[in-house]
């Protein structure tokens, strides 16, 4: 559980820190709502995401299975910046674990709501999906924004960092590896 109470004491030190007066009009509920919004932005952190795998469709499609341009907002762990864009899921279902596909999107929500690397969490995403689909195999493409690249530091808007993990079949087979990265672009 995210521990609200602290969060509202060390947003009140931080906005002493800056130099500015936590008690002045617009600033004196800063750290509730900070708070508020950390446990939203965190609430990943307390569940498990695999919650949305455990009950599939028994469908007998053993094609691909693309979600893409699923939008995320993610934590940056470094700087605690936003890291924003878009991740697109694809997988061959087997033995008719085939998975609603809002569910997916929930896997990538959940994954995304704690202190994040883009890297990590492409692979999370992959790696949940093999552990409870078990499927014939998993494509996940992630493009995002760093804030921390953006805002401050390097000062690089714009700038869009790719990250893909590659299971299964899609690593041993070129062709169905072409595939999925060909319909993710197109
Ligand atoms: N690999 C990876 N790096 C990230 C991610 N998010 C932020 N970073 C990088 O983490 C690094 C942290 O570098 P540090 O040198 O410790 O921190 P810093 O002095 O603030 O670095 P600058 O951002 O270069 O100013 C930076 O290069 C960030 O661009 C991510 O999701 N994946
Ligand atoms: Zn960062």
């Amino acid at each position: 559980m995210v521990d609200q109470q602290k969060i509202e004491q060390a947003m009140r030190m931080m906005i002493e820190a800056i130099g500015e007066d936590p008690e002045r009009e617009g600033l004196k509920d800063t750290p509730k709502r900070v708070a508020r919004m950390y446990a939203e932005l965190f609430s990943g952190i307390e569940e498990n995401p695999r919650k949305y795998l455990e009950v599939w469709f028994n469908e007998d499609h053993e094609e691909m299975v693309l979600v893409k341009d699923i939008p995320f907002y993610s934590m940056c762990e470094h700087h605690f910046l936003p890291f924003v864009g878009k991740a697109h899921v694809a997988y061959i279902p087997t033995k008719g674990k085939v998975t609603g596909l809002s569910k997916l999107a929930r896997v990538v929500e959940s994954v995304a709501r704690r202190p994040q690397l883009q890297e990590r969490l492409t692979s999370q995403i992959a790696d949940i999906l093999m552990e409870c689909l078990d499927p014939q195999g998993v494509v996940v493409v992630i493009e995002a924004e760093h804030m921390c690249m953006s805002m401050r530091g390097v000062k690089k808007p714009g700038t869009t960092t790719v990250t893909s993990a590659v299971r299964g079949i899609f690593r041993r087979d070129a062709k169905s590896r072409a595939e999925a990265f060909a319909l993710i672009k197109g």
